[in-house]
């Protein structure tokens, strides 16, 4: 089987590396302007959502940090400056140390950057970040690393599918907290730190869109048109139906049964609108693929023998040809020409000679194995081509159809033909086997017609 290559679409490509800058740059900002919250002692820049939970000092540093190892994993950045490794070791850095202080309930003053009333009130050391969103910056750091450096592609994709599913998680329950409820394992990580850890992974997966996952999804065809369309808002779908169904119970105090059927309707009807318009996309790919196949075969077709054109033949004599030089793959070739066919048109004019080339037609193709292939190669001539054919195979085969021509039962009068048999020769160019072909066949009109002649190698 041949396989084709990977085609990428050069729009998306683009599109994919500009959004990895866009997202780096972006990144570096919302960190930094956290940063000068911290060190501004300006509240609200540092939750940057009001009434919600401030992003730690620690957790604004990993984040500066990741979008400029992101950035400096560019193309365009000269290769000295590609420091992105080595951020991206920090990142995870500060990420694990963080998780540790979890895990082992140590406080080392790692996090004391910048007083935190807030978390000091609640009794939380200041300034650490919630245990989520630092096993989040952990992952974040090493999938960075991995894209960095260029390795260990399934790792790195699976590293980036568990921040996917961090990162919804994490989203889910805001939607839960915002229809009013509050609480779960995400309750701690703020929003801001949600959608930047989503932002720093589709930046990293689209800094190499032509690796990995985004390889799919910037490829030129139409799976990778439906990947472009469908995986985000496919990502993001679950958090609305979760938002839909905490708000109708809270806000409008419907019955949790209620809400329920009324989430599995919608969600049953937006997956059932997605398949729709998938199975639309694919059924209409289907026909243009049948109705381009049906022109090829149109323009492949001799239209009054239904045999293959000249253009067939030659395509088919080319890769023939191929298969003979690239594995030695012997064939044969017939060059066939109807007797006195002149005369027969005199005698009974063209539509009854138009039907013995029919009949011809009808003939080749009874007298041919699967594998053979007869075309039409111009008035009344005709030609087989005969893989694996040797010259005696070759041979036997021309008798036969002398044989299928003799007894046939002719409308008007017996039609016969003469024909040219020739094996193909190792350094055989398309010319020179058809002009060996073509040398027999007047050999056998000139010893009297209705007969075969085997050409000389
Ligand atoms: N009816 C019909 N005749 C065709 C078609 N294409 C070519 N011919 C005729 O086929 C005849 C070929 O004649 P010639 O090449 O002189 O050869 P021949 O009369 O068959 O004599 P030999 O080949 O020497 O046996 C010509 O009269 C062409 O007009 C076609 O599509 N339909």
């Amino acid at each position: 089987m041949i396989a084709v290559p990977f085609h990428q679409n050069a729009a998306a490509v683009r599109g994919f590396a500009v959004f990895s800058r866009v997202v780096a740059v972006l990144i570096c900002t919302v960190a930094l302007v956290v940063l000068a919250g911290w060190c501004l002692d300006v509240p609200l820049l540092t939750t940057l959502v009001p009434g919600q939970h401030a992003m730690k000092a620690n957790a604004a540093i990993a984040f500066a940090l990741s979008g400029l190892a992101l950035f400096l994993t560019q193309d365009f950045v000269p290769p000295r400056w590609r420091l992105g490794p080595w951020l991206s070791i920090v990142v995870a850095g500060i990420g694990a140390v963080t998780l540790g202080e979890h895990l082992w309930s140590l406080d080392p003053g790692f996090d004391h950057l910048f007083d935190d009333p807030v978390a000091r009130a609640a009794g939380w050391p200041p300034g650490r970040m919630a245990a989520p969103a630092a096993f989040a910056l952990t992952l974040l750091g090493v999938l960075g690393l991995l894209v960095s450096t260029r390795r260990y592609l399934v790792l790195r994709e699976t590293i980036a599918m568990v921040l996917l599913a961090i990162v919804v998680s994490g989203l889910a329950s805001y939607a839960v907290a915002l229809a009013s409820k509050i609480g779960g394992p995400f309750a701690q990580v703020p929003l801001p730190t949600l959608l930047m850890l989503l932002l720093a992974v589709l930046g990293w997966l689209s800094s190499s869109p032509t690796t990995g996952l985004t390889r799919v999804a910037t490829a030129d065809t139409f799976g990778g048109a439906l990947a472009r369309r469908l995986l985000l808002p496919s990502l993001l779908l679950p958090v609305i139906f979760v938002f839909v169904l905490e708000l109708l119970q809270s806000l409008l105090g419907l019955p949790e049964t209620l809400a329920f059927a009324f989430v599995a309707l919608g969600s049953g009807g937006a997956v059932a609108g997605l398949v729709w318009w998938v199975a639309s996309l694919l059924d209409k790919l289907e026909r243009q693929r049948m109705e381009s196949a049906l022109l090829r075969n149109d323009a492949d077709t001799d239209v009054l023998t239904g045999l293959a054109n000249r253009r067939a033949f030659d395509g088919a004599l080319a890769s023939l040809l191929h298969g003979q030089r690239e594995r030695d793959n012997t064939f044969a070739l017939l060059m066939l020409d109807l007797d006195r066919f002149k005369s027969y048109n005199d005698d009974y004019g063209h539509l009854a000679g138009d039907q013995v080339l029919r009949i011809t037609g009808q003939l080749l193709r009874a007298s041919l194995r699967p594998s053979d292939r007869a075309a039409r190669y111009g008035g009344e001539e005709f030609v087989l081509l005969l893989p694996e054919a040797d010259a005696a195979g070759a041979r036997e085969a021309a008798e036969r159809l002398l044989r299928a021509f003799r007894d046939f039962a002719w409308p008007q009068r017996a039609v016969t033909v003469s024909i040219g048999v020739a094996q193909a020769a190792c350094d055989d160019t398309a010319a020179d086997l058809i002009q060996r072909a073509d040398k027999a066949l007047y050999a056998a009109k000139d010893a009297g017609r209705n007969q075969a002649v085997l050409a000389v190698p």
